[in-house]
């Protein structure tokens, strides 16, 4: 069985679902990308498994971490898996961090929760994490506030933060999209890095199929609330099968180009509310037939590898973009 094992996930909030039916295997050690547009239901996925939704939203399915059940378990049981198993990083570490509290307590608060570590041992732990994500000088600064720190160096707190518990999962929500471009890529590395030395697995959720291919071995494409497609970084960059995952691959700029040629893609995703009865892509598809329009197409093995929801996949011939073409 598989590390994480995601099976016929689904959430609904006041009786509109927003997620229908997610499946998910992700083994030890191993990174991959959730990326899709605003709303998808990337983060829903991921607080749903952690129960971290409000009580209003309605959880089926099942979520298995090392063949423990986490949907409906008991919140001790959940208290025990974050932070200590599944940790969780996000978008804006200036609203996570505590603006009034030391960072070295902030980083400290984890060591002793999920380690039971305290006084000398946790400070020397807590530099050590410093070291590891990256923030110089760690002797001097582990007593400074947050507002001491630039964002990307807020970032490498929280995760910082997130190692304390030294989790086998890592959620990386967002992480670097609050950042600006070089601290963007910093940051990147310093996960693909971690994730190597620790061998922790990665869930990295974002919509930029760049900074997914610089951290995850396979990604998988979310679309109104379902996985679209999946497949490993390389195959899904030379090949895309999905429609939809296709202009994710237009809508990137081709900086090379020397000029923007972005296509994005048109319309707008559909409202939870009103979802088409069919695929809920179809009506910003060039490929839809009425079969599409009908029907929702389920997820597929496909023969050439990797799985698509999809009635006409394109064809691999229609390659767009290479991994190292991307600009991440
Ligand atoms: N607490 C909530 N109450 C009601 N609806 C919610 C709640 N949280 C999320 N949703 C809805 O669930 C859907 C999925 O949201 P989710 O945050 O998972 O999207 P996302 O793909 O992570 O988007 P983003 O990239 O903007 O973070 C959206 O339609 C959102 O409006």
């Amino acid at each position: 069985m598989s590390f994480v094992s995601i099976r016929d996930l689904t959430v609904a909030f006041d009786g509109v679902p927003v997620l229908h039916g997610i499946d998910l295997d992700i083994d030890r050690g191993e990174a991959i990308g959730l990326v899709g547009e605003s709303g998808c239901g990337k983060s829903v996925t991921w607080l749903a498994a952690l129960g971290l939704l409000p009580g209003k939203a309605r959880v089926q399915g099942s979520v298995r971490l090392d063949g423990q059940e986490l949907i409906g378990a008991p919140r001790t049981t959940l208290e025990g898996v974050r932070g200590a198993r599944i940790a969780m990083i996000f978008q804006d570490p200036s609203s996570s961090l505590n603006p009034v509290q030391r960072v070295g307590r902030q980083i400290g608060e984890g060591l002793r929760l999920h380690r039971g570590l305290r006084g000398a041992q946790a400070r020397t732990e807590v530099l050590r994490l410093m070291d590891m994500v990256g923030i110089p000088d760690a002797k001097r600064r582990i007593d400074l506030y947050p507002h001491e720190f630039s964002g990307g160096q807020c970032q490498r707190i929280m995760i910082a933060m997130a190692l304390a518990g030294q989790p086998d999962l890592l959620i990386a929500d967002e992480p670097t999209t609050a950042l600006d471009a070089t601290i963007q890529a910093q940051i990147l590395d310093l996960l693909a890095g971690l994730r190597r030395q620790t061998g922790m697995a990665m869930v990295f959720i974002s919509h930029d199929l760049g900074a997914v291919s610089a951290v995850c071995d396979r990604a998988a494409v979310m679309y109104a609330g379902r996985i679209v497609e999946a497949n490993d970084i390389d195959s899904l960059f030379a090949a895309p099968a999905h429609p939809y995952t296709h202009g994710l691959f237009r809508a990137i700029p081709d900086l090379e180009a020397g000029r923007a040629r972005l296509r994005p893609i048109e319309g707008t995703v559909p409202d939870p509310r009103a979802l088409p009865a069919g695929c809920a892509f179809a009506p910003r598809c060039d490929a839809a037939s009425s079969l599409c329009n009908s029907y929702a197409p389920d997820l597929k093995d496909q023969r050439s590898g990797g799985a698509v929801a999809c009635f006409h996949p394109v064809q691999s011939s229609l390659r767009h973009m290479t991994q190292q073409e991307v600009p991440a």
